[in-house]
């Protein structure tokens, strides 16, 4: 059997990046009249994601997926081809209609991730952005059509890449939305 192709960027291992990059700008597949999204700033929470919801590169069983300010996201060229793909959901895709390439998500509802944008940092005109550091949501891919008998051989590549995989967030983000969670409901203090 092939080697399953996990995403390009972490195939062959994973190229540490620069923790101060800069930001730039995001392009879609389209080669005429690309949609480009500026990010004005750094990332953070870099991961690999297995979920059916993130866009992949052809191919690929994970989606590279980090997170900027929304307040320093901003659709610079070709925006009138941009549309919600689920409106329902958390995080707003906003994908190319041409090309199917999700260019930013931001949460907009009241949520401990409110404020911020998913973003696909491969798709930065620069890449030397800080790289992932774990994998979230790796049984879902599963739910993307992965063979179950391939999960343990894919967890091993992961861990040899050094991508930790979970099958939700890693356990500090998942802390994070706890701990935003019982802030709310009040069985925490503020
Ligand atoms: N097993 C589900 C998991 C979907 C899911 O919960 N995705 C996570 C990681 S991106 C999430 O936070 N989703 C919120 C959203 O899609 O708005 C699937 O693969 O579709
Ligand atoms: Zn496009
Ligand atoms: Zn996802």
């Amino acid at each position: 059997m092939s080697v399953r192709l996990l995403h390009p960027s972490i195939q062959n291992g994973v190229r540490v990046g620069d923790r101060e990059h800069p930001g730039g700008t995001l392009t879609c597949k389209c080669s005429q009249r690309p949609v480009k999204v500026k990010v004005s700033g750094g990332i953070a929470h870099n991961h690999a994601c297995g979920c059916t919801k993130c866009w992949k590169p052809e191919g690929a069983a994970f989606s590279v997926v980090a997170v900027a300010p929304s307040a320093n996201v901003t659709v610079i060229e070709n925006g009138d081809k941009l549309a919600v793909v689920d409106s329902s959901a958390l995080i707003r895709r906003y994908a190319c209609d041409a090309c199917g390439t999700h260019m930013y998500g931001p949460v907009e509802r009241e949520h401990a991730f409110q404020g911020l944008s998913f973003i696909h940092p491969e798709l930065l005109d620069n890449d030397n952005w800080p790289e992932p550091g774990f994998a979230a949501f790796v049984s879902s891919i599963i739910e993307g059509g992965v063979d179950p008998s391939e999960m343990d051989g894919i967890r091993s590549k992961l861990k040899e890449v050094g991508l930790e995989p979970y099958d939700c967030l890693s356990p500090a983000l998942m802390d994070y939305l706890a701990t935003w969670t019982a802030k709310k409901s009040g069985v925490l203090r503020q």
